[in-house]
């Protein structure tokens, strides 16, 4: 058993100081046994859980928004433990070790989670994720490393052609966007079977990551990657509360 790694005194050990405020990135988040367990609830998911996109496949839980707003539903315990549960034990700040990167947040916890999943030679085009969710992105990723890409804007509103900032994310890791960097950046993978021109001048968080010596020559070979990202979705709706409204009439 490889043993659960230990959770950051604070975040702010493991800010990418070369990135706009603010990305965290966690190389080990979650052990290997854990990542085995997840990858297998994922692939144990009824078929049409799976939404087959363009260039990658899609599961939302507890399930997809509508006009921006999700009905409630708790999460199911597999998505709940062990990442919602750590995330939330991690400490923003070491001046206060209760606050975590949901303190803020409509709901103060996740209540959505999308897992994509690429094969080599899949990604994801450049885009922000929108007002539906508090500014927090949590993207745990199992399988593969592959970079993710972020984009700077243009004065006339657009993207700017290549990433400002790339963004290596390994296996088991976390990576937390938030702020300006969600608000103001866009972000997307690539479509390749291997990432290049990996080195310490070219990816932000070079110094956080858990194995740099496997990239050879600046280059890492993608095999199949699954990503699961945590979000607080601001509009929630009871479907109890409306059945409550017709039950009185
Ligand atoms: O797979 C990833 O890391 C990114 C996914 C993403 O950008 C999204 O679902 O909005
Ligand atoms: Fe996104």
């Amino acid at each position: 058993m490889s043993p659960v790694p230990p959770i950051p005194t604070s975040l702010e050990d493991v800010r990418i100081k070369l990135l706009p405020a603010n990305g965290y990135y966690i190389a080990d988040f979650i052990s290997l046994e854990e990542e085995e367990g997840l990858l297998n609830k994922i692939e144990a998911a009824p078929k049409p859980r799976w939404k087959q996109l363009a260039h990658r496949r899609l599961q939302t839980w507890p399930s997809d928004l509508t006009r921006d707003t999700l009905l409630q539903c708790l999460l199911p315990k597999w998505l709940v433990e062990p990442i919602a549960t750590r995330l939330l034990a991690c400490p923003a700040s070491t001046a206060d070790p209760q606050s975590h990167i949901f303190s803020t947040s409509p709901h103060a916890a996740p209540n959505h989670v999308l897992i994509n999943q690429y094969q080599p030679g899949e990604g994801i085009m450049p885009h922000k994720d929108g007002a539906a969710y508090h500014p927090v992105v949590c993207t745990v990723s199992l399988g593969s490393s592959l970079v993710l890409d972020v984009y700077g804007t243009n004065e006339d509103g657009t993207r700017e052609t290549e990433p400002r900032f790339r963004i290596l994310q390994e296996p088991r890791s976390l990576l937390i966007t938030t702020g300006e960097l969600y608000t103001d950046y866009l972000h997307g993978i690539a479509e390749v079977h291997e990432d290049v021109n990996l080195g310490p001048d070219t990816v932000s968080n070079w110094d956080l990551l858990r194995s740099p010596e496997l990239i050879v020559d600046g280059k890492l070979q993608r095999s199949t990657r699954t990503s699961l990202t945590y979000r607080d979705v601001k509009k929630v709706v009871k479907l109890g509360g409306k059945f409550a409204i017709f039950g009185k009439s």
